[in-house]
């Protein structure tokens, strides 16, 4: 028996790795530079949005009660008293038989509480001419969106392009976010070849590390490109000590049963092993230790193994948040074997799934033309009709 756990379960594994990473002090960042970031606290509304009670729509403010029975037949005739503009205020009030030119996002004065778009007037300059009933749903209350005080982004949350703008409605000129990890992604195998050079047989370019430092740029790491290094383990450690500063190690291949699987024997031989192995299909032969004080993930060199295991077990350990599915139903059978969950690529097509035929671990366009995980726990098949948990990968 090997003196560390095999075969854990992926909740297990993300634990684990979770576990090996260091807690990220909070920093302050303006802004216009936090896309990307999460949030290191809670964000409560510094103002109310809207911050007046204000128009929808371009047409006139008045009383509801003066245009409640307007037609084009019997139109409500007003007399104009003035106008409202986004960041111009009318001043007065609108009194019975009045009203005032208003337009969108401009404050509502005191007296009218109702708003008739300029589609449904005849305005003559003097006075105007309702068509249909003024209707007070087309006033937005001040505090509709949200309160000043109310709590609305929360930590834990990625900055995504629509919470960066809501953290500039709620006044926020830079935010408290969590410090990037930093990474370094290393590929291994004497095979691996950058793009750009020439290929000869056996040789393969050198996906991993593209997909990988995307996949680490996503959930907002800085990355550390390390390039990749040949099965020897001189070289290999050579390699890893270039990762000066790192708070992970990230590899990619060596990871299996043969004699040039390096970085498991570097583990196995100079660290320490958390685990060996994960009950996952594809990607089992994942595995976590510590290498010369630093957490050592290592990822299998099959590249839809490698990405795949990255979005369910390292991305949910660098986050905190464990993926997010949908159910979907099943256009075509699932399994899994009865010591490991499957995740298969699946195409989504009219709110189903279905397997996107070829599943091979080598295959990386059953990735880039399905991002789709049909997640099939331990043990289990699912039938055409059925329901099935799927990860929607972007
Ligand atoms: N006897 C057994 N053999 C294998 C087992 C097993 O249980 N028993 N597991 C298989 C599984 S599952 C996987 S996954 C692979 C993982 O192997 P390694 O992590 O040791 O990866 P390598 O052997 O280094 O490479 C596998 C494959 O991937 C290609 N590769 C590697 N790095 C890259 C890269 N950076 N970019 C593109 N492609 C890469 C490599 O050329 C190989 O074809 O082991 C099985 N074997
Ligand atoms: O998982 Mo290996 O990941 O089946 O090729």
């Amino acid at each position: 028996m090997p003196p560390f756990p095999m075969f854990v379960s992926v909740e297990e594994a993300r634990a684990k790795l979770a576990a090996r990473l260091p807690v990220r002090p909070d920093v302050l960042m303006p802004l216009r530079a936090a896309y990307g970031r999460t949030l290191a606290r809670d964000l409560a509304a510094l103002v109310s949005h809207p911050s007046a009670t204000e128009s929808a729509l371009d047409g006139v403010a008045c009383r509801a009660d003066d245009s409640a029975h307007a037609s084009a037949d019997t139109p409500a005739r007003l007399k104009l008293v003035g106008e409202s503009r986004a960041g111009a205020a009318f001043e007065g009030r609108v009194e019975a038989g009045e009203a005032i030119r208003i337009y969108t996002g401009a404050p509502l004065p005191e007296g009218a509480d109702a708003i008739c778009p300029v589609e449904k007037l005849r305005d003559d300059g003097a006075f105007v001419e309702l068509l249909s009933p003024a209707s007070p749903s087309d006033v937005r209350r001040e505090g509709h969106d949200f309160k000043a005080g109310d709590v609305i982004l929360r930590a834990g949350q990625r900055l995504s392009p629509s919470r960066v703008a809501l953290a500039a409605a709620l006044g926020y000129p830079q935010v408290p976010v969590l410090s990037p990890l930093r990474v370094a992604v290393l590929s291994t195998g004497d095979e691996v070849v950058e793009p750009g050079r020439p290929l000869a047989p056996g040789q393969v370019y050198n996906s991993n590390l593209f997909g990988l430092v995307g996949a680490l740029q996503e959930v907002g790491a800085e990355v550390i490109e390390l390039g990749s290094a040949p099965d020897d383990t001189a070289k290999l450690s050579a390699r890893l000590e270039d990762a000066g500063g790192a708070d992970l190690l990230l590899t990619s291949g060596g990871v299996s049963m043969g004699r040039y699987d390096f970085v498991r024997t570097l583990l196995v031989e100079e660290g320490e092993v958390d685990f060996w192995k994960v009950r996952v299909r594809p990607g089992g032969p994942a595995i976590l230790g510590v290498w010369r004080g630093l957490p050592l993930f290592g990822l299998p060199g099959n590249p839809v193994s490698a990405l795949v295991v990255f979005e369910v077990i390292v991305k949910p350990a660098l986050t905190g948040r464990a993926p997010s599915t949908v159910r979907l139903r099943a256009a075509s059978k699932f399994k899994s074997l009865p010591d490991k969950t499957a995740f298969w690529r699946g195409v989504v097509e009219e709110g189903s799934v279905r397997d996107y035929g070829e599943q091979g671990s080598g295959v990386l366009r059953s990735l880039s033309d399905a991002p789709a995980l049909v997640v099939i726990p331990e043990g289990q098949a699912v039938d055409v009709g059925d329901e099935v948990e799927v990860m929607l990968l972007s």
